[in-house]
């Protein structure tokens, strides 16, 4: 027995047709007196069983008996018509008795159909048949088909009173419809039930990023079977510009799709009609299915119900198959089961169809932004630096960058992020010494609306936009003493809470800090706070400046010369032998961010496949402007009017750092220019005040 609900116009209307037609005339019959308050009784049994949500072989057990002996029967049951069948219920006599009584074998199916065709009861004076029916209207969207049936019960009794046979049966009608009813609403919420939770796990398949389409559509298929009972279920999704549908899992053949014409067979026909269709072999036209998939599967269709599947704006996407009906045929409320599993399976299917386009996008993504920042050089301190980047970034530990303006520790940071597991989140950069202490909390966490003058919304702070992802500090050395402290509580707890706000919000970011500032000399000032140091200096990278690294020059020279040319379409240049020593022999005060700037502007404004010394336009800053530039080192600069010591102190620098370079970092050659012994040259260096990379054994290469 299927679904359900209660319509009361169902109750009337069979009210209004229980007028008993004979063929046989009653009205000389003695009626045998029945007391009403066994009538009453009776009535107060069936609301009693209704109210308690009897079960249909219950209520026959119980109220069949009753009903049998109220009007003095010989027995009674229920007959109804299944998919073009007569199906007898249980069979009661007055014992009581529901199991053992055999169906009559001469039940009066005339009698009964002529009862069903003119909704009335019906007598031909020993048979007695008044229809019990359940129409699809009944129950509104959830009775998707029809009960069609009888009470039918036998009675030598001359004397029956029809009028009492009448009252009593549509009792017994009705308390047999609404249990009929109640049983489907029931069937149904369960279904409902099983579907929302198959939606569900669909749903999570669909989210993890590791699982693919076949996984979805075998387990949406796998529930189907369950669910519906039947052998087997297919998802066929339409290749509208192949004119193909792939089903898929295949039916049996697990490795590869089965792919079938659209316009071939039942799928065919779902496809073109948009309407759901079942078919079951021993009633239906054996031409509408496509035997030839069949043969290709070794399998026989008994029966088979197929709807379609529709994306979001009703269009078809394709069509969901469920195949040979484990117990009987395909009817109604299988389509409609069928259906809505189609509507949550089409949901997930087109989700995870997005999911996966768009971590396709992010992959490209990540991966241009990745491709888009090199860490070019092949410098040990730079090789050394990647390698530790590299190394570093499958941990989450905070990472200290050192290195003079220019150098290139954003691009380091970025290299940590894009080898990290954190490369989908985002990167974050944020130059604390841009910003003045009232702004650089707010910019950091954010700050709640109304929370002072300008705050006109609720802003999220860096850290809260960074989650995921990686938070590069700039200038960390910069930074207010305010500013560090908050700083320094947000690292230790792993929580902002917004300007203005009062609840703790987590954060899930790896920081990297860089700054150019000699960090020791801050600390020792006091500038610094030293706790704070310890927190972000968990691992120090240090990035030499572009004049000690050599032949680096070279290769970043010809890594800008080739990026300007692809961005701006023209052919790359050659760099001539004067242009490579004048690179060479540049100091590059600005480092490797004037380099580029220095390759830009040859690309943009130079013609020619080659270019040369004079193209490069280096000239060194004059020494009013310059800077006499060491990594971690202040800037000095000529403000003249100056002593004379200071002057030919800085000329010596300048000179000095010019050997150097002209001699592509090496000491010796570069202390052999100056007429010094390489030994003398350093002690000259340290006089001077300058790093000499024996330091940290790697700045100056020899
Ligand atoms: N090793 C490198 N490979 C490729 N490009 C680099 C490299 N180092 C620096 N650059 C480029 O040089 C420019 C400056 O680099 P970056 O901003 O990382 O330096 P920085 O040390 O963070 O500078 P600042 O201290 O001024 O913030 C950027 O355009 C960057 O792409």
């Amino acid at each position: 027995m299927k679904c359900f609900l209660v319509c009361p116009s169902t109750v009337q209307h069979q009210r209004r047709n229980l007028d008993f037609m004979t063929n046989h005339s009653s009205s000389t019959r003695t009626h045998e007196p029945i007391h009403p308050l066994d009538e009453i009784a009776f009535a107060t049994e069936i609301g009693r069983a209704l109210r308690a949500q009897i079960s249909h072989p219950a209520l026959v057990r119980q109220l069949f008996p009753r009903f049998i002996a109220l009007l003095g029967l010989d027995a009674a049951g229920l007959v109804t018509q299944q998919k073009g069948r007569w199906h007898v219920g249980a069979w009661a006599d007055s014992s009581g008795d529901t199991s053992n009584r055999p169906v009559p074998a001469d039940l009066p199916i005339d009698l009964i159909s002529d009862a069903i065709d003119h909704g009335g009861g019906r007598t031909d004076g020993r048979w007695w048949a008044v229809p019990c029916q359940i129409d699809v209207n009944d129950g509104g969207a959830i009775v998707s088909s029809p009960m069609v049936g009888c009470l039918v019960f036998e009675s030598e009794n001359e004397s029956i009173d029809p009028d009492r046979v009448d009252r009593l049966s549509q009792l017994l009608v009705t308390a047999i419809t609404q249990t009929e009813l109640d049983a489907r609403h029931r069937h149904r919420i369960a279904q409902l039930t099983s579907v929302l939770e198959a939606a569900a796990q669909w749903q999570q398949t669909q989210l993890q990023e590791s699982s693919d389409e076949n996984t979805l559509l075998r387990q949406i298929a796998d529930t189907a079977t369950d669910l519906i009972g039947c052998e087997r279920a297919s998802i066929f999704l339409w290749d509208k510009r192949r004119k193909k549908l792939i089903g898929r899992p295949a039916l049996g053949i697990d490795d590869r799709p089965l792919i079938v014409p659209d316009n071939a067979g039942i799928v065919g026909e779902v496809l073109a009609t948009k309407e759901p269709q079942i078919w079951n072999a021993s009633s239906d036209d054996e031409a509408r299915v496509n035997r030839d998939i069949d043969r290709s599967l070794e399998f026989r269709t008994r029966s088979l119900v197929a709807v379609p599947l529709s994306g979001p704006r009703g269009e078809t996407i394709g069509v969901f198959e469920a195949i040979n009906h484990l117990e009987n045929h395909f009817d109604n409320s299988d389509v409609l089961l069928l259906s809505d599993l189609a509507t949550h399976a089409a949901v997930a299917i087109q989700a995870q169809r997005a999911q996966k386009s768009l971590t396709e996008s992010r992959d490209r993504l990540v991966r241009d932004a990745a491709r888009s920042t090199p860490l070019v050089g092949a410098h040990p301190a730079v090789v050394a630096v990647r390698e530790s980047g590299t190394k570093v970034a499958k941990t989450d530990l905070t990472v200290m960058i050192l290195g003079s303006n220019g150098t290139g520790k954003e691009v380091v940071a970025r290299h940590i992020h894009y080898e990290s597991d954190r490369k989908n989140g985002p990167f974050i950069a944020v130059n604390c010494a841009a910003l003045v202490e009232s702004l650089l909390e707010s910019e950091l966490f954010g700050h709640e609306r109304g929370s002072f003058t300008d705050a006109n919304a609720t802003r999220v702070g860096k850290f809260e936009l960074a989650s995921g992802g990686t938070l590069f500090l700039d200038e960390v050395g910069d930074m207010s003493p305010g500013g560090q402290a908050k700083l320094l509580r947000v690292l230790e707890q792993r929580e902002v809470v917004r300007v203005g706000g009062s609840v703790p919000i987590p954060v899930d970011v790896r920081v990297i800090a860089a700054t150019n500032q000699p960090l020791d000399q801050l600390i020792a000032e006091k500038r610094f706070r030293e706790d704070l140091f310890f927190r972000l200096n968990v691992v120090s990278l240090t990035l030499p400046d572009l004049a000690n690294r050599g032949r680096d020059v070279l290769l970043l020279a010809d890594h800008f010369l080739n990026h300007f040319c692809y961005q701006i379409g023209r052919k790359v240049p050659s760099l001539s032998d004067s242009a490579q020593t004048a690179l060479l022999s540049h100091h590059w005060p600005g480092n490797v961010r004037e380099l580029r700037n220095t390759i830009e502007r040859v690309c943009y404004l130079s013609t020619g496949d080659m270019i040369h010394a004079p193209d490069l336009e280096l000239r060194q800053p004059p020494m009013s402007t310059s800077k006499v530039h060491d990594r971690n080192q202040p800037t000095y600069r000529i403000d003249l009017p100056t002593s004379l010591a200071e002057s030919t102190r800085l000329f010596q620098i300048d000179h000095i750092r010019q050997a150097i370079d002209r001699c592509g970092g090496n000491m010796t050659e570069a202390a052999s220019k100056l007429d010094l012994h390489r030994s003398n040259l350093y002690r000259k260096m340290k006089q001077l005040g300058m790093r000499t990379g024996e330091e940290d054994g790697e700045a100056v290469a020899e």
